[in-house]
């Protein structure tokens, strides 16, 4: 058994890669393993050999599909690495590891530049604060360009440093492109804090890396980047590190100029930029490096705040061993010899044979043993005696705690803000070929739905049909071909359809009182405020009753909320409500007639009484990005136009031979757009499609699902 009793938190580093899809995620993830030791062979993802894409599926598609978190040393740090895949369809993976992660890789091609995803997980980055790296990917290509990739990060993700931060290379190229088509081909790295160039030896795949002094052709560049970056530092360097230092004239020490670059990455004042190619094996041992310079541990990220489910107040943990414990439940995993559920822990320490409170779910989980766990389900648990602050542990067979439940003491309960997830915008009807196969369908249903929240799995109320909903038609396949692969289950899909939501379309108080329950006396009455609005989460269900100063049994309410939770998500006209909040605001019951059953009579009756003649249609606007040589842009505008496109952004690339589109369109026009972009554009456009808003449908979309 391991034993973590020295864990130094500011030695460990919960980092995540994320990029646009096929920037080489995956690629510099095992280059990352390799290096540090944690793997002795360096896989790759043309042969389907790497560490964190272990599933089968992953492998024939060489993409990432379900995150892993893998732990490592470098430098006498712990690295826990969570690999993340870039394609829009799994954004759920991509959310969650932002929400547990401390720092971040950002995986940026040499030639493309900020690609549409880049965008979409940059904003994630933002949106949980989390500082970063930036790594410029496959300078070995033909046209990388290390400059205009910088250039493009600085006007689509830091257009105003001031308010965004600003990507500053600590690292820049030596030439750029192969051999083949470069007079200068790509083929090491400059250190601009030491002034060193760095070549990394092809024959051991780079582990061995030779020092050389900067090569004369690039001195007048490596002058012009340290200019910028002394000149950005300078500008935040309010304890003079190094200011001083540079007025007089002289060099300042490289581990002053790291700590105050550290300093500003973690307030994500600047994002330092490495470069190299995984494919060539040239420049990661300085990311790993720069991960532990700049990168956040543990300590250095704010307290968690949450609230306390009773009293509703906001307490804040630091990350402290000393503090009562909190984590919360990020991913969990199917496995045949008991589901697995990955935690972060926050504060506090968890232990084997600890009982662990849920506060959402007012239930309390036995944790026997705590294990950390390798990505390759060959390597195994490894059983650990602790799990403190900052930790990412693993715990196998939680009874009723789901992704994005909280954890924590029985004596400190906290709620911690859940994860929020984008909306699942496609279904399909699916059902066993044969009959005898239905229970097992179900089950298999109910795991896929407990290790992926974007997954979900609904039966329609008129048809009777068992729907699944998803991110997109590569999400639902991909579940498609785990029911046959993992499952061993033969199953038939309906055409993927359009998820539709509901949404009030007005706020509504309602009191409703129950007297009865069948032929038996009962009581129960709230009085529940409907609101819409636009926070992430799609329903939220809160209650203002204080049930510390008002006698009212918590299980009577708590049943309450669920009993709205599930009567939002079902809906009036059978797709569930979306930006709407229901708050309880009163409740009063009976000592002698009131019961958990009246209480769900009356919430049901409350929603009933909300959304009688109150609902509008809504639907899945996507966002569309086309890249295509110019002479087919008017071919693509027009087919847009006719598909209820509305053009947001048009842009010609610098040389003028390439256009960018960006669109919103209703996704139910989108299903074999991918398709036709390609014979619109000879096969030559490249298409993104992801999720936008929900906006209300037009009259005659709900009266074709009316069948009128
Ligand atoms: N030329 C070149 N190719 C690279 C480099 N890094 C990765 N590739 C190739 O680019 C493709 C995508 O690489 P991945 O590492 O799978 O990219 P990813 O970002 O993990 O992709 P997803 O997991 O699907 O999101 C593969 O064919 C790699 O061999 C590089 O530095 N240079």
């Amino acid at each position: 058994m391991a034993h973590a009793e020295n864990v130094d938190l500011a030695r460990l580093r919960n980092i995540g890669v994320v990029a646009h899809i096929d920037a080489g995620k995956t690629t510099t993830t095992e280059h990352l393993l390799y290096y540090s030791g944690a793997k002795h062979k360096l896989g790759g993802v043309d042969e389907g050999t790497t560490e964190t894409d272990y599933d089968p599926e992953e492998q024939q598609r060489g993409i990432t599909i379900y995150s892993a978190c893998v732990p490592f040393h470098w430098a006498g740090h712990t690295i826990n690495l969570i690999d993340t895949p870039g394609h829009v369809d799994f954004t759920a993976e991509v959310e969650r590891s932002l929400r547990v992660l401390d720092g971040a890789i950002v995986v940026f091609d040499a030639q493309k530049g900020v690609e549409a995803q880049s965008e979409t997980v940059w904003k994630q980055a933002d949106k949980y604060q989390v500082p970063r790296l930036v790594f410029i990917n496959k300078m070995d290509v033909v046209g990388a360009d290390f400059r205009c990739c910088l250039e493009s990060i600085r006007t689509r993700l830091t257009p105003h440093p001031q308010e965004h931060g600003q990507a500053v290379p600590v690292a820049i190229p030596i030439g750029s492109g192969s051999s083949a088509d470069s007079r200068q081909p790509f083929r090491g790295v400059i250190d601009l804090i030491h002034q060193q160039a760095l070549f990394f030896d092809p024959a051991d795949l780079g582990k061995t890396i030779h020092t050389a002094p900067i090569p004369p052709e690039c001195a007048e560049e490596v002058q012009q980047w340290r200019e910028f970056l002394f000149d950005t530092l300078t500008r935040y360097d309010d304890k003079d590190l190094i200011t001083s230092t540079l007025l007089e004239g002289q060099d300042p020490p490289p581990e002053l100029t790291r700590r105050l670059l550290r300093e500003l990455c973690l307030a994500r004042r600047i994002y330092p930029v490495l470069c190299g190619s995984g494919r060539e094996h040239i420049g990661i041992q300085p990311l790993l490096d720069a991960v532990v310079y700049y990168l956040p541990s543990p300590l250095d990220r704010p307290p968690v705040t949450g609230w306390d489910p009773k009293t509703h107040k906001e307490i804040r943990r630091k990350p402290d061993v000393k503090e009562p414990f909190c984590g919360l439940v990020f991913k969990a995993a199917w496995h045949p010899s008991g589901n697995r559920f990955f935690i972060r822990v926050y504060s506090g320490m968890m232990k084997p044979g600890m009982r662990a409170y849920n506060p959402g779910k007012d239930i309390k989980e036995n944790i026997p043993k705590l294990y950390h766990v390798h990505a390759d389900p060959a390597r195994g648990l490894e059983e650990i005696d602790r799990g403190p602050a900052g930790d990412i542990v693993c715990v196998i067979g939680l009874k009723g705690s789901v992704t994005g439940d909280t954890l924590c003491e029985t004596a400190h309960p906290i709620l911690l803000e859940p994860i929020t997830f984008a909306e699942a915008v496609v279904s399909q009807s699916i059902e066993p070929e044969s009959s005898a196969d239905k229970d097992k369908l179900a089950f298999a249903l109910e795991v896929l739905q407990l290790e992926d929240p974007t997954f979900k799995v609904r039966t329609d109320k008129e048809t009777g049909q068992t729907l699944m909903s998803g991110m997109g038609t590569l999400h639902l396949e991909v579940k498609k071909h785990r029911l046959e692969r993992d499952f061993r289950l033969k199953v038939r899909v309906g055409k993927p359809r359009v998820s539709y939501r509901e949404m009030l379309r007005e706020a509504r108080t309602v009191t409703a009182r129950i007297d009865r329950l069948g032929d038996k006396p009962a009581f129960a009455e709230l009085t529940v405020a409907f609101t819409n609005h636009k926070s992430d989460k799609p329903v939220e269900v809160t209650c203002a009753v204080d049930t510390e100063t008002q006698p009212i049994p918590p299980a009577f309410l708590a049943a309450a909320q669920r009993a709205l939770s599930e009567a939002l998500t079902t809906g009036e006209l059978g797709y569930p409500l979306m930006h709407t909040q229901a708050r309880i605001l009163e409740a009063r019951f009976d000592p002698q007639l009131s019961s958990e059953d009246a209480f769900v009579a009356a919430a049901i009756r409350a929603y009933q009484l909300a959304t009688q003649d109150n609902v509008l249609l809504l639907e899945p606007i996507m966002k569309v990005t086309v890249t295509t040589p110019q002479q087919f842009l008017g071919n693509i505008l027009g087919d847009l136009a006719a598909r209820r496109g509305e053009i947001d952004q048009q842009e010609l690339s610098p040389t003028g031979d390439r256009a960018e589109v960006v669109a919103r369109v209703p996704l139910a026009r989108l299903f074999t757009y991918a398709n036709e972009v390609r014979s619109l554009s000879q096969g030559r456009a490249a298409v993104t499609i992801e999720p936008y808003s929900y906006e209300p449908a037009p009259p005659e979309v709900l009266r074709e699902l009316l069948g009128e």
